[in-house]
């Protein structure tokens, strides 16, 4: 996949002709998939590339004052995914003042046919131009004669639209089943392993602390079932999200303890992926009764994982 990247005013270049998709693909859930089916669909059709017409960063960012946006996948390993899906070119447009006040016209004289775009597909809630004025419909009504406009119509699961919105609020309410059900995958944050406080190992549980992401979206604090992908290899374990209460006010911190491993992996990166919510975070009163409730946590961790084969 080549990336191109693309500053408003950009310097016409010679693009070759594409399947062009548009959208921001926050997490690439299955209603995003759904546009990159189709493109990929189109793209082999008529023999050409399919690209991607996104941005380096989430618009909302030069809307809201609220930086570093958390995203649900962070951008470079969104682009991961993309050359997964068999995408041959990425535009990725650095969202401006200017970019954002360009005319619906403007930006498909300038984004859509600048980039030679011989057909375009968009989801049905798609807008564009200045104030975000014109719809998906729009779109097609002013581009279908020249370059067919295919609009992707609403991906629901369980009834419910699957958007990059819903996605959050279900991290945010620890909800990881519907995060999945929308993701098509579970929910997964890559990190490297740093050192804490030396105490795991003294409770006979060791856990692995990552370092914080600064840019994507947590799932809600507490105790959750994870799974941890490392050199090739997926084990079972059990993460907390917290502040290790009983130890006193600690900053907010990711530790897993995987299951039947003993192994010293400090800087290594491991990829988490985030399946259950246990419980949530609790203050116990003596060590002795954390440790108690660890025991406890393994054995409900062991038993998911036996009733999942
Ligand atoms: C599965 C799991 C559950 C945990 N539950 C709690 C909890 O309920 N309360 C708490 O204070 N700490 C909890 N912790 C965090 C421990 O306090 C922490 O792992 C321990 O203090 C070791 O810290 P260290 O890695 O910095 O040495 C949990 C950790 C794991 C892995
Ligand atoms: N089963 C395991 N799960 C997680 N980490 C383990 C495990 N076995 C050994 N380790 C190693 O031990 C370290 C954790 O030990 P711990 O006493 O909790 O120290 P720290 O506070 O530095 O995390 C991990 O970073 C890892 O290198």
């Amino acid at each position: 996949m080549k990336k191109i990247n693309l500053h408003e005013p950009y310097q016409p270049q010679n693009f070759p002709p594409c399947v062009l998709l548009l959208g921001f693909f926050d997490g690439v859930h299955l209603g995003h998939q759904a546009l990159l089916e189709q493109g990929r669909k189109l793209a082999k059709e008529k023999g050409i590339p399919l690209a991607i017409l996104t941005f380096s960063r989430h618009p909302s960012m030069i809307f809201k004052k609220q930086a570093p946006f958390q995203y649900l996948l962070p951008q470079t390993e969104k682009e991961e995914v993309f050359a997964e899906w068999g995408v041959d070119l990425l535009y990725c447009v650095e969202f401006t003042s200017r970019f954002a006040n360009l005319s619906a016209e403007d930006f498909v004289k300038k984004y859509i046919l600048g980039l030679q775009a011989r057909a375009v597909v968009v989801g049905f809630d798609y807008h564009y131009g200045a104030q975000k004025a014109a719809s998906a419909l729009d779109l097609k009504m002013a581009l279908d004669a020249i370059c067919p406009v295919t609009i992707v119509p609403c991906f629901e699961q369980g009834g419910k639209k699957v958007s990059s919105t819903r996605i959050r609020n279900a991290l945010r309410q620890g909800k990881m089943e519907e995060v999945q059900a929308c993701l098509g995958h579970a929910y997964t944050m890559k990190g490297y392993v740093v050192r804490g406080d030396a105490r795991g190992r003294t409770l006979g549980f060791p856990t692995a602390n990552l370092n914080m992401p600064v840019d994507q979206l947590l799932p809600m604090d507490g105790i959750y079932i994870v799974e941890v992908a490392w050199e090739g290899k997926t084990y079972q374990g059990m993460a907390s999200i917290g502040h290790n209460v009983t130890f006193g006010a600690h900053a907010r911190s990711i530790e897993v303890h995987i299951l039947d491993f003993n192994e010293e992996i400090y800087g290594e990166t491991l990829a988490i992926s985030w399946l259950h919510y246990l419980r949530a975070e609790e203050q116990f009163d003596s060590v002795h009764e954390l440790i108690h409730q660890l025991q406890e946590d393994e054995k409900n961790t062991r038993q998911y994982f036996a009733q999942r084969k």
